[in-house]
């Protein structure tokens, strides 16, 4: 398999939120390469999280690589408030977003961020796939293995055929996985080509977190040596 670099991204979901700053320093200085951010609207999902001034307050205390899942009706909306706030990459979802993709892509890429496309469990893969193979692509795919709205949900292996599929289609995308994802889950990520990684519960739950970190991106690098 030709290989793609293992992204481990604590989901600052579930963070203490009155710590926000100094808990995404120490998940830096445990060995993530990304810190997730979770987006919610109260309407795509029936849960409210943060927004732009929140990314904009974290941006003042770090410079790691903000990937944000944004789960709301109306990406178009938010693509120049997250830019400005300090957002890294803008992950929207496929669900709202089948009229205006290339729009968005585009404006997505011209305010500077990195584009990724989410698909829903209820999503059949396929509808990202021109996403992927447009002129103007994006440069993510992020498989929900949950429903969206909650941390600390249980992970969906069957989600691990569309993973697949799009390893088997795309062997250099990043490939990302949320929900659910940990030591018990992480083996059949890898395997079906996962290489982004989401963890929250079990990076925040755990007793040393740095661990978890290390065993998830073990894992990723075990299933694609060439990494
Ligand atoms: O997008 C999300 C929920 O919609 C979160 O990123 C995801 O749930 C991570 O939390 P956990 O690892 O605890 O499942
Ligand atoms: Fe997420």
């Amino acid at each position: 398999m030709v290989g793609v670099s293992p992204k481990i991204a604590p989901s600052m979901l579930s963070s203490d939120f009155a710590n926000l700053a100094g808990e995404a320093k120490r998940m830096i200085d445990l060995g993530a390469n990304w810190l997730h951010m979770d987006i919610m609207d109260g309407h795509f999902v029936p849960n409210l999280t943060i927004g732009a001034p929140v990314i904009e307050s974290l941006r003042k205390h770090t410079n790691a690589y903000l990937d944000c899942h944004l789960m709301v009706t109306n990406p178009m909306d938010y693509v120049d408030q997250m830019a400005k706030a300090g957002a890294s990459g803008f992950t929207f979802h496929v669900e709202v977003a089948k009229e205006n993709w290339q729009e968005l892509v585009e404006k997505i890429k011209s305010a500077g961020m990195r584009p990724g496309v989410a698909l829903k469990p209820g999503t059949p893969v396929e509808q990202v796939y021109p996403l992927v193979e447009g002129t103007n692509p994006v440069e993510m795919v992020l498989v929900m293995t949950v429903e969206p709205g909650f941390g600390g949900q249980k992970f969906m292996p069957n989600m691990m055929d569309k993973v697949r599929a799009l390893r088997n289609k795309y062997p250099t995308l990043d490939i990302e996985v949320d929900g659910g994802l940990g030591p018990s889950t992480i083996d059949a990520a890898a395997a079906a080509g996962a290489n982004c990684i989401v963890a929250g519960s079990s990076v925040f739950g755990a007793p040393e977190p740095g661990d978890v970190i290390s065993l998830l991106r073990a894992s990723v690098k075990k299933a694609q040596p060439s990494t």
